[in-house]
């Protein structure tokens, strides 16, 4: 089964925690993008929900699809945000923003009484770090928010390379925020809650990409099937 056949399974088999009135994030990537075409055809049949999208990529899929959207600033809190992720460990400590997008998902996973994550089974990993982790910054002093970047690292005991992430044309990706990423390549995290603490202390740094204690279930999709993994 290929992995966009896993994805789109993922996706569907979150679609059931979906109940009509629902507020709802809707992450961003490639599995986030079968959720929100899956929850479009509930909608054209009938289902009410109302959502905030966390990009603008996933605004212009959910629009296409018919979902009404809403803003933070007009509803308080969400029932149930539906994203992807790059990594997942059995403690459903998130690695995210490898499609740019970390900023404004971890404000809308926060913002959300229940995150459920969606992705095919090569997601889920025993240890995380080994996917890039993305760390958004402010354009502006992005040496000196390295060498933060690079210290802070040091300090929680992983090293690795930095790199600036490059969009079309060779240039520096530009989040939605209208900000940078820098690509920490680190193999090993060992301790996820302290990195990104130390990391979020760093004046240039905006947000990065480790979700700590805020998805409550992940739904991943493997050739035998769909296996629930739940917080306790
Ligand atoms: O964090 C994300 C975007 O910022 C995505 O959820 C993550 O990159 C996974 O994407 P995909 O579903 O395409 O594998």
């Amino acid at each position: 089964m290929s992995s966009h056949d896993l994805k789109r399974q993922a996706a569907a088999a979150a679609l059931e925690h979906v109940r009509d009135g629902m507020k709802l994030g809707l992450g961003t990537g490639s599995t986030a993008k079968h959720f929100v075409e899956l929850l479009g055809e509930r909608v054209r049949g009938g289902l009410k929900v109302i959502a905030v999208p966390t990009s603008e990529a996933t605004r212009a899929d959910a629009q296409a699809n018919g979902i009404a959207l809403t803003t933070l600033d007009e509803v308080d809190r969400l029932d149930l945000t539906v994203d992807g992720a790059d990594e997942i460990n059995a403690a459903l400590d998130l690695v995210k923003g490898g499609g740019g997008a970390l900023l404004r998902e971890k404000i809308v996973a926060a913002a959300s009484d229940r995150m459920i994550v969606i992705a095919d089974e090569s997601k889920l990993v025993a240890n995380l770090g080994r996917f890039p982790l993305p760390i958004e910054v402010i354009p502006f002093g992005l040496a000196a928010t390295r060498r933060a970047v690079e210290e802070a690292c040091a300090e929680c005991g992983v090293f690795g390379s930095i790199s600036l992430r490059k969009g079309s044309g060779g240039h520096a990706f530009v989040t939605d925020g209208g900000h940078w990423i820098l690509d920490a390549h680190l193999g090993r995290i060992p301790d996820a809650p302290g990195l990104a603490d130390s990391l979020n202390a760093i004046p240039g740094v905006v947000e990065n990409g480790l979700f700590i204690g805020l998805a409550s279930m992940a739904v991943l999709a493997g050739p035998d099937g769909i296996r629930i993994i739940e917080r306790p």
